[in-house]
């Protein structure tokens, strides 16, 4: 501003020194009506600015403003034993941002953005450094998950790491069974202190899943949680997902043939930063090593994910042990290396914002679907254009038209 006015002064200045001619009047005064039209857009921008800022805030300490004295005071005491470590309030909590109960889930949401504001405060004393390493698992049904985690976690903890493990299972939210209630798994690891396993919810969408998995991630950390194991128990998309929520990607591989390995889509190959070809002990140990160097040659031809990291194939057996150590060791060169680069923080920036547009997307979706409006078309329009009378585009411009009220 206070440049605009010298500046305009600085030009009338010039301009009545050498000739004060009706020209130079006018150009002045439309400097003039200039300066005072920048004020006035000033002046409204601010007001804009503070009215939204008031707005923002407004919202965020909305649902607090609303909240009973017994809410409060269970927000609160969650909170302390969440931070405290207390394995009973991390339950209590992920069974709160897991509640399909809309008020529940408000106060899941209060919770998390004390949780994240404690995150925040840790991280800055930390240098910037996560509180925890967040580590996906996937593979194939067989494939040594389970046994695998068990001795891993099992390592992890005796080296003094507190260790949450995951499961991602949204297949049980189609079949509705879960593949997770089918046997027990990891039976010491459960018992271990340090360790807290926990299933994914048995219903809900892929979406759904998803984003308790990310807001249960986000509670483990509070809890001192230093190592978030994300398993994926399900088959199809939600390797991708999971994909999308840690800092490193681990594919296991059995040492079985290529018709087992049939089903892994080539995409998933791509989005891991470690394959683990598991059971290399016994007879299995020569189709281990096979496996190993079709993988590594695999690899080679792919496109790398990171600029910082190149994907390596390692082999390990559960059973003796063997490669664990090693494997972890390569895990933590990775974190070491993507931390120092800025890659980690930034890939955890931007799964932020995935998370939040496919929130949007699938709650926008759903929306659409049970509008009073199009709920009623769909059948209808979806007949249509099975049966080739409708282009699709024409039906989707209907269901469209009536979803935002022009007829
Ligand atoms: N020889 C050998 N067998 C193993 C090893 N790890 C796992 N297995 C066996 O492989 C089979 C499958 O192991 P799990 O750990 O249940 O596999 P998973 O991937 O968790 O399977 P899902 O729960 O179906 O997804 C079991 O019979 C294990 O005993 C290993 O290191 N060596």
């Amino acid at each position: 501003m206070h440049r605009v006015t010298s500046c305009c002064l600085r030009t009338l200045a010039r301009h009545c020194s050498y000739q004060f001619t009706r020209k130079a009047m006018v150009a002045a005064t439309q400097k003039l009506d200039t300066l005072s039209r920048t004020r006035a857009l000033n002046a409204h921008l601010s007001r804009t600015v503070s009215k939204r800022r008031l707005c923002i805030s407004h919202l965020e300490e909305k649902d607090t403003e609303a909240l009973s004295t017994r809410e409060q005071r269970l927000l609160d005491n969650l909170y302390d034993g969440l931070i405290s470590g207390h394995r009973a309030s991390l339950a209590e909590a992920i069974t709160l941002v897991e509640s399909t109960h809309s008020r529940k889930r408000e106060l899941a949401q209060i919770l998390l953005q004390k949780v994240l504001s404690h995150h925040r405060e840790k991280e800055l004393l930390n240098c910037g450094k996560p509180l925890a390493f967040r580590v996906g698992l996937s593979g194939p049904p067989g494939a040594g998950k389970s046994t695998f985690i068990e001795c891993f976690g099992k390592m992890l903890t005796a080296q003094g790491h507190k260790v949450a493990v995951l499961a991602v299972d949204p297949s049980s939210s189609t079949s509705g069974g879960s593949l997770l209630g089918d046997k027990t798994r990891m039976t010491e690891l459960s018992r271990d202190m340090n360790a807290y396993i926990r299933p994914s919810p048995t219903r809900g969408t892929l979406g759904g899943v998803t984003r308790t998995t990310n807001e249960a991630i986000l509670l483990c950390e509070s809890g001192g949680y230093d190592i978030v194991l994300v398993e994926t128990v399900g088959v199809g998309q939600s390797e991708f997902a999971v994909a999308d929520m840690v800092d490193m990607f681990v594919l296991l591989l059995p040492p079985a043939g290529g018709d087992e390995l049939q089903g892994i889509k080539r995409g998933i190959i791509e989005m891991a930063d470690l394959v683990v070809v598991t059971k290399a002990d016994g007879d299995l140990l020569i189709p281990a090593r096979r496996i190993q160097a079709e993988y590594v040659s695999a690899l080679k031809l792919l496109r790398k994910r990171s600029k910082n990291w190149r994907p390596q194939v390692v082999r390990i057996s559960s059973k003796s042990g063997e490669g664990i150590p090693e494997l972890w060791q390569k895990m933590r060169d990775y974190e070491n290396n993507m931390f120092a680069s800025g890659e980690l923080v930034a890939r955890r920036r931007s799964q932020q914002k995935v998370w939040m547009w496919n929130l949007i997307q699938e709650n926008v979706l759903l929306h659409f679907r049970n509008h009073p409006m199009v709920r009623d078309q769909i059948p209808m329009l979806e007949e249509r254009v099975l049966s080739g009378v409708l282009p699709p585009g024409l039906a989707a411009d209907m269901l469209l038209k009536a979803f935002s009220g022009r007829s």
